[in-house]
């Protein structure tokens, strides 16, 4: 990335708050490289008059370059203090911009190896780009300002020497631009062995048990060991390359110093100015220092750049279009009553070339319950997201209460909407606190009622600290289905219009399976219920029945009728209640031994 590239990226990440702090720094830095240009440039009529043994001019000039470094000291400790502050700004600033952007991104952007990410660009990713702010503008810029200066001074003194320099400039940046891609490449594949090595040690400690039952030695291990091994080999390629690199710009700059002091020491043979010529030759090598600084940097500038990428990834990822209206001429609604569902004729695939859902139409009716059965993978989940609208659907509409989820704001959709999906995220609070998230003015006993209904009272009970327990991040003080339950507890207390459920997949016990029945009830005619379904029970007991297979709606009616109909969710019903009865039979076997 080129100076200008990385400039231009920093102001669009930084935004329009930051922005002008970060242009005053620019000027500081800017003002401090000219400045110890002209002191270095100083130094030639000091040196030539000192040559010249002409000591009352040597002085006046000697007095001259002193207020100028005093100058430039004093330039060094404004920008460097600045870099200070406009660096913190930037991290405070980033972490507003990059949770606001967030906030406004369809539900569907949050994957979780893009959560992953996140965590660490948050956290590092932000240090990094105020970084480039406090410590890499002033290399930066006295490694380009201070030696054009220095050029512009060696051309008043010396027109031959400043025309040599003149000349290795565009070979020095060519040979910086070639190097810094040769360094790029070898450092992108070290950026993906790393994380390929990042995810490879994350999946061996979560998979402990399934590797443990593979014996040493199984897949798991094979795979880290690849995974690290290869990361290895990238290190060391690096840095095979990385010497090379700053070795070749180094000898690049050494060259147009000899070129320069050949061409100066011509011109003395020739008959010139000797004085003139040391001096000027003196200043020649000033121009070598800042230049070859900028080479040290360049694993710094390299980082730096994953870094703006990753900040500015994320601020360019597209939020979800938003209804151009005001919150007034919102569609109006009575507060708390269901109102219906509908997708008509919904295409979507995550992928463009695999479609999930093709023409899927169906309408759950206010108040009702309506459960999706199919095969797994036959995209119930998918209905469910596009309800709540996680991503946009490829052709057709989806519908809440007669509007296109389109047409409402995300605050409007989050409002009409509780979600109790299986992946249940809970805060590192209390139990009540994490309940309260739904509807943050509820009374106490509206809290205590849904927790009773929900049955996390029955958790509560069990907790060292009661109710004051905290949950630990995620909830990991819970099992699944405790988690489940506080969620459901939570779309009981927002009591909204729509309420989408992922069954667990997973058979749950008794008191999960009570909890989840006596929410169902209580949520019942209040709600309307778009229920991911896998107990037969919320099945057999949903209005309403919608079977997907292959994309579509293959069947849909009361669980009467479809068994009436004996097609694929009487196949799938029959299936189902044989490895049930399976089920009970062992658990009476079990019992009887
Ligand atoms: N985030 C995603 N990115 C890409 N493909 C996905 C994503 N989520 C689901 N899919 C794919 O879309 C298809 C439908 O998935 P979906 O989760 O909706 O099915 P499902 O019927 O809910 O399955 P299950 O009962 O197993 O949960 C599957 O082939 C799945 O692999």
């Amino acid at each position: 990335m080129t100076s200008k590239t990385l400039l231009g990226r920093l102001y669009a990440a930084v935004g329009t708050e930051t922005a002008p702090a970060l242009r005053r720094q620019i000027v500081r830095v800017a003002v401090y490289a000219v400045l110890q240009g002209v002191t270095f440039v100083l130094m030639v009529p000091a040196l030539r008059a000192l040559l010249r043994h002409d000591t009352g001019t040597a002085w006046a000039w000697i007095g001259v370059m002193t207020v100028s470094a005093a100058a430039t000291l004093v330039a060094r400790h404004l920008q460097s203090m600045g870099g200070f502050r406009v660096g913190m700004a930037t991290i405070n600033g980033l972490h507003h911009r990059l949770g606001d952007h967030l906030a406004t991104l369809p539900l569907g952007w949050f994957s979780a190896d893009r959560t992953g990410r996140l965590t660490r660009l948050i956290g590092q990713g932000a240090k990094d780009v105020s970084g480039i702010i406090a410590h890499l503008l002033e290399p930066l810029l006295t490694g380009t300002l201070t030696p054009l200066v220095v050029v512009a001074g060696v051309f008043v003194f010396d027109w031959r020497i400043g025309l040599t320099l003149l000349i290795c400039a565009p070979v020095l940046y060519a040979v910086h631009r070639w190097t810094t891609r040769l360094a790029e490449r070898v450092d992108d594949r070290l950026e993906e062995t790393a994380s390929e090595a990042n995810g490879r040690v994350v999946e061996f400690a979560r998979a402990q048990p399934v590797l443990r039952a593979s014996g040493p030695g199984g897949p798991g291990l094979v795979l880290l060991d690849d995974a690290l091994e290869e990361q290895d080999r990238a290190t060391r390629r690096r840095a095979r390359a990385d010497a090379p690199a700053r070795m070749l710009f180094g000898l690049t700059v050494q060259l147009g110093v000899a070129a320069a002091l050949v061409t100066g020491t011509a011109h003395l043979l020739g008959g010139g100015d000797p004085a003139t010529t040391i001096a000027t030759l003196v200043l020649v090598v000033r121009f070598a220092e800042p230049v070859t600084a900028i080479a040290g940097l360049a694993g710094t500038f390299r980082s730096s750049r994953a870094a703006l990428a990753g900040v500015t990834g994320v601020l360019d990822a597209r939020p979800l279009p938003e209804p151009d209206r005001t919150a007034e001429e919102a569609p109006a609604r009575t507060p708390g009553s269901a109102v219906a569902v509908e997708l008509r004729d919904v295409s979507f695939g995550y992928a463009p070339d695999r479609t999930v859902l093709d023409g899927v139409t169906f309408t759950a009716e206010a108040g009702t319950t309506v459960a999706l059965v199919g095969a797994s993978g036959s995209g119930k989940t998918t209905v469910t997201r596009l309800v709540a609208r996680f991503f946009d659907v490829g052709s057709g509409s989806v519908h809440i209460g007669g509007d296109d989820v389109r047409d409402l704001t995300t605050d409007e959709l989050a409002g009409m909407l509780a979600m109790v999906f299986q992946d249940v995220y809970l805060f590192d609070g209390t139990i009540r606190e994490n309940i309260r998230v739904a509807r943050p003015d509820a009374g106490e006993e509206e809290v205590e009622r849904v927790a009773r209904l929900a049955r996390v009272d029955d958790i509560v009970t069990r907790l060292p600290d009661g109710w004051d327990t905290r949950v630990g991040e995620g909830g990991a003080a819970l099992s699944g289905g405790e988690r489940q339950r506080v969620s459901l507890a939570r779309a009981l207390l927002k009591d909204a219009p729509v309420v989408l459920l992922d069954e667990a997949t997973a058979s749950l016990d008794a008191e999960n399976q009570a909890a989840i029945q006596r929410a169902l009830a209580d949520l019942s005619g209040r709600s309307t219920l778009l229920v991911v379904a896998h107990r037969l029970e919320t099945i057999t007991t949903a209005d309403r029945i919608v079977v997907l297979g292959d994309g579509r709606v293959a069947e849909s009616g009361t669980h009467e009728e479809l068994m009436a109909l004996n097609g694929r969710y009487a196949a799938f019903w029959r299936e189902r209640n044989r490895s049930l009865g399976w089920r009970l039979a062992t658990a009476e076997e079990v019992g009887a031994s």
